[in-house]
């Protein structure tokens, strides 16, 4: 089990990241180009095949177990005015998802997922980033161990959410933070906040940008001073997958800003994520590009919690089941192309 000592061990394994198998790539390649289909005609569902052969190490990769986690957390940058719900939602939504009554129970019951929640000290918000920092050095370190965790030790394919009332502002602060470009570009409206709400969150993430960013110079101060628990934890577990070299499906907007700061001090960070889809809310196109991946769907779905992600497991099936189950042109005695 991945456990991260202090920043430096964190850093250390980030800048040492294993790359996935050629041999079995190279074998699901030959493999998808020997079965009875025109030459590429499966499109990405041909790519996913020889992605999770590569990280699985096998030539006919499989799914299962397929675990999805979901982070909870709460942050001081609420006292801003920058969600359109209260921040006890938090804690309630966990009894909703501990009670299997959300959307994201819904979703990896269609899907076949296992589902965890972790809760990150709720009744300990984070420092509102605008005035302090978000964590301290422990509080973070313990957030991406509590991440990195819990990635089970027979997990193949892992989904990543979170939960936590007014974290679309610091997963904004941490784009605006690492990519530039001015808070406009980055807030969006979240739960649905309105006009008002909209540029409070705007001049928050102005704020807390101006404040620490720099400071916020290697992926572990970046994500203490402007993340929050869940946020810290996604990323950790992120990490802890990469690894274990266990493919990510990556969920949404906030999902994908927890990862950033770990892109930009290694570039080959996002080599065992998918996208699983592209989020409503309005920095997610920018940051998928900005990432260098793209989105397997785009269901204008604004929520989190690893719903887009749980929604793309029936495609890495899909691509693993023709994959593994079609039979070649000579088992089934098909002409080949010339
Ligand atoms: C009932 C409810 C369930 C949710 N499930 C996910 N979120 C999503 O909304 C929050 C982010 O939006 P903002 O930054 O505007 O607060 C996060 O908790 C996210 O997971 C929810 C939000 C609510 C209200
Ligand atoms: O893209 C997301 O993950 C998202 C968007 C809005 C609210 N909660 C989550």
């Amino acid at each position: 089990m991945t456990r991260f000592a202090d920043p430096a061990s964190f850093a250390a394994a980030l800048a040492a990241l294993p790359e996935p198998d050629e041999a079995s790539r190279t074998a699901a390649l030959n493999r998808q180009a020997r079965l009875t289909k025109p030459t590429g005609a499966l499109g990405r569902l041909e790519d996913i095949a020889v992605f999770m052969a590569g990280w699985q190490g096998s030539e006919r990769p499989e799914a299962d177990p397929v675990q999805a986690v979901v982070f909870a957390g709460n942050h001081g940058v609420t006292a801003q005015g920058v969600s359109a719900y209260p921040p006890e939602v938090t804690v309630q939504m966990v009894a909703n998802f501990e009670a299997g009554g959300a959307a994201i129970n819904a979703l990896t019951a269609a899907c076949g997922a296992r589902l965890s929640v972790v809760a990150l000290d709720l009744d300990r918000p984070t420092g509102d980033i605008t005035r302090e920092a978000a964590m301290s050095a422990e509080e973070c370190l313990d957030a991406l161990n509590q991440g990195a965790a819990a990635l089970g030790a027979d997990t193949r394919l892992l989904l990543v959410g979170e939960m936590g009332i007014g974290n679309t502002t610091p997963a904004a602060a941490l784009c605006a933070a690492v990519l530039g470009g001015s808070a406009q570009d980055w807030v969006g409206r979240g739960t649905g906040i309105d006009d008002l709400g909209l540029s409070r969150k705007a001049v928050a993430v102005e704020a807390a940008v101006a404040l620490h960013s720099g400071a916020a110079t290697d992926a572990f101060e970046t994500l203490r001073l402007l993340g929050g628990r869940e946020i810290a934890a996604m990323a950790g577990a992120i990490l802890a997958a990469r690894l274990a070299r266990v493919p990510v499906l990556l969920d949404g907007f906030i999902a994908s800003a927890a990862i950033l700061p770990l892109l930009r001090d290694n570039p080959r960070f996002t080599d065992h994520c998918i996208a699983a889809h592209c989020s409503a809310e309005a920095g997610h196109v920018l940051l998928l590009d900005k990432l260098g991946l793209e989105p397997l769907l785009h269901l204008g779905l604004r929520l989190g919690e690893g719903t887009g992600a749980a929604l793309a497991v029936p495609i890495v099936r899909g691509a693993l089941a023709t994959h593994n189950r079609m039979a070649t042109f000579d088992e089934a005695a098909v002409t080949d192309k010339a």
